[in-house]
Order: structure tokens, then sequence, then C-alpha cells
């Protein structure tokens, strides 16, 4: 694990929490991207080397929709920024984690991540994430 790559949190309205974030934070969002795959818009932030993630669910089997129906609005997960992300699955699986990834899948941001399961991580939801090689198809889900 090299450093935090970004804090994820969940927000019912991507616009509204983009136009606090941006008042809060005092800079523009630097992107928006909907991942499909995992049924979320995201816009991201960057203040120095930190990154907030804001995730708004795109459809009701969303594991966002599911997190702010249970818990509301607030931190959704950490991501960690890994240089092999193949093999810190495989590191992880051998200490007994329970990684809900084994094959990388498309993240947003140029990633690659995978995700761990909660309530083996003290109740916080872990992402791992590696920059997506240009040849990062062979990797994905
Ligand atoms: C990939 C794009 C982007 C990126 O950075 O590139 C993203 O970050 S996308 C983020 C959204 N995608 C995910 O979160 C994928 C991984 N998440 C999951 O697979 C599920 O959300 C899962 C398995 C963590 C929970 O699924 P679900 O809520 O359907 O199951 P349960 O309700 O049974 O939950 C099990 C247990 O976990 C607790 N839980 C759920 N979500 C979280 C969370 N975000 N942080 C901490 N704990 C969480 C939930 O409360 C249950 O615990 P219990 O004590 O039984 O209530
Ligand atoms: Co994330």
């Amino acid at each position: 694990m090299n450093k935090i790559e970004h804090l994820g949190i969940a927000v019912h309205d991507l616009e509204a929490s983009n136009a606090l974030f941006e008042k809060l934070m005092g800079v523009p969002h630097y992107k928006i991207e909907e991942v499909a795959s995992e049924g979320v818009r995201t816009s991201f932030f960057k203040a120095g080397p930190n990154k907030i993630e804001l995730l708004q669910a795109t459809d009701d089997n969303s594991p966002i929709a599911k997190f702010l129906e249970k818990r509301g609005e607030g931190i959704h997960h950490i991501a960690f920024a890994v240089d092999d992300i193949a093999a810190e699955i495989e590191r992880l699986v051998q200490e007994g984690f329970t990684v809900l990834d084994t094959t990388p899948k498309k993240g947003a941001d140029n990633k690659l991540v995978a995700f761990l399961y909660p309530k083996g991580t003290n109740g916080v939801l872990i992402e791992l994430c590696q920059e997506a090689p240009a040849q990062g198809e062979e990797l994905l889900q």
C-alpha cells in the first residue's frame, strides 16, 4: 500500500455536492465520470496530494444506493494506491482478508480497482487502486 489514493463520499445529489465541495476546498472538481458497472457517477477533487471522490448512485441496485438507504450521506470508502493490484490481492488473500474482486475491475479516474469485505477491516470499506496500464484490458473482468 503506497498512500491513500482517495476518500469516497456517498452523496444524494452530485451537482449540489460539487458546489458544496468547491466552496469547501476552494477548487473546482477536475473530473466527472460515470462507471456504469458500479452504478455510480463520480466527481473528483484534488487538494495537494489528496483526492476526494464524490459518488452518486445511478440505479437502485448500486452499492451507493444501498449505502445511502442504510446510512445516509457520508464517507463510503478509503482507497489505497498500490503498484501491482494483482500481487496485492494475492497478498491480502494470503493474509486472510476477504477480497470481493479477485480479478481487478475497471474503476474511475483511469484505475484498476478491487474492494475488500468491510466486516473484515474493522467496518471500513477498503478499495485498492492501480493506475490502469495502457494494455489494461487483460486485467479487467
Ligand atoms: C469503481 C468506481 C469508483 C472508484 O473509486 O473507481 C468507486 O469507488 S465505486 C464505489 C462503489 N462500489 C463499491 O462499493 C463496490 C464494493 N462494495 C460492495 O461490494 C458492497 O457495497 C458491500 C459488499 C461492501 C456491501 O454490500 P451490501 O450493502 O449489499 O451488503 P450488506 O448490506 O450485507 O453489507 C454487508 C455489511 O457491510 C456493511 N457495509 C456495507 N457498505 C459498507 C461501507 N461502505 N462501509 C462499511 N461497511 C459497509 C453493511 O452495513 C453490512 O454490515 P452489517 O453490520 O451487517 O450492517
Ligand atoms: Co473509489
